[in-house]
């Protein structure tokens, strides 16, 4: 289906996505589906140049697309290197930092946006209510943590926003055989395993979100939508500081 009728499709359904919002090319075609996509990743830089050009690719492909950045607001490892590559490429950088962890030598001076929230519930159910889209980048237990929530909160039918693996020199090929083990053993049904999507580069990763069809269907009803609007991006109020 093409990227706009799955965008209008979508647009007041569960999907997340704010087509009219969307950045116009030249020729008056829309650049992406999304307005803001989130990047969980690594407060490190890992041990391969690949992750980090690839946290690089990353930022840059977003540009190229008209997309904004949603990330966890430092300026360490590839959390700093993935919102330098947006911002300097001109996109808005949004960064959502619990106030514990603001202090500069933990989290470098962010650029953009910063949010500050009160702790990492919240830092985590803001990260989703202002995305459209999920990308998780090389990482450690954070990254994970961010990872399997915004999954598990798919897998509950709290969002239906696609959510993707940039699996960067096979550094989630056993994660992803973990997940098949997980379905092969009864715990993950076969089209909850269809909720991740992965990639070896930043251009096929975006690409695959873009083409994304929500196919999975939970059936229950959330009562508190007042932490994951479905259907549509609010409109952010100033942040505590911008650059
Ligand atoms: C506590 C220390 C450094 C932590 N600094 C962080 N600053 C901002 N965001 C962070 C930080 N640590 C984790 N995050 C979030 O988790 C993801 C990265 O975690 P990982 O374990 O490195 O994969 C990232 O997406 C952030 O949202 C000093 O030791």
């Amino acid at each position: 289906m093409a990227v706009e009728a799955m965008a209008e499709k979508e647009a007041g359904a569960a999907g997340g996505v704010a087509p009219e919002s969307s950045v116009v090319g030249g020729g008056g075609e829309r650049l992406s589906r999304f307005r803001r996509i989130c990047v969980y990743c690594g407060s490190a830089k890992g041990r391969k140049a690949s992750y980090q050009d690839a946290a690089v690719e990353l930022g840059k492909e977003l540009v190229e697309r008209g997309i904004d950045l949603v990330y966890g607001g430092g300026s360490i490892g590839l959390m700093g290197l993935v919102s330098h590559a947006v911002h300097d490429g001109g996109r808005h950088v949004i960064g959502v930092i619990p106030k514990s962890l603001m202090p500069r030598e933990v989290t470098g001076d962010p650029v953009g946006e910063v949010r500050a929230v009160s702790g990492m519930h919240e830092r985590k159910a803001e990260m989703v209510r202002f995305s459209d889209a999920f990308i998780a980048l090389p990482g450690g237990y954070g990254t994970l943590d961010e990872l399997l929530e915004v999954l598990t909160w798919a897998q509950l039918g709290i969002h239906k926003k696609p959510i993707g693996l940039l699996n960067v020199d096979g550094f989630y090929n056993f994660f992803l055989s973990f997940i098949d083990m997980a379905v092969s053993e009864g715990f993950i049904k076969e089209d909850a395993r269809r909720l991740v999507i992965s990639a070896p580069t930043a251009k096929e990763l975006v690409l695959k979100l873009e083409e994304y069809v929500p196919e999975y269907e939970v059936g229950l009803v959330w009562e508190d939508q007042s932490q994951i609007p479905h259907g549509f991006v609010p409109e952010l109020e100033p942040g505590i500081a911008s650059s």
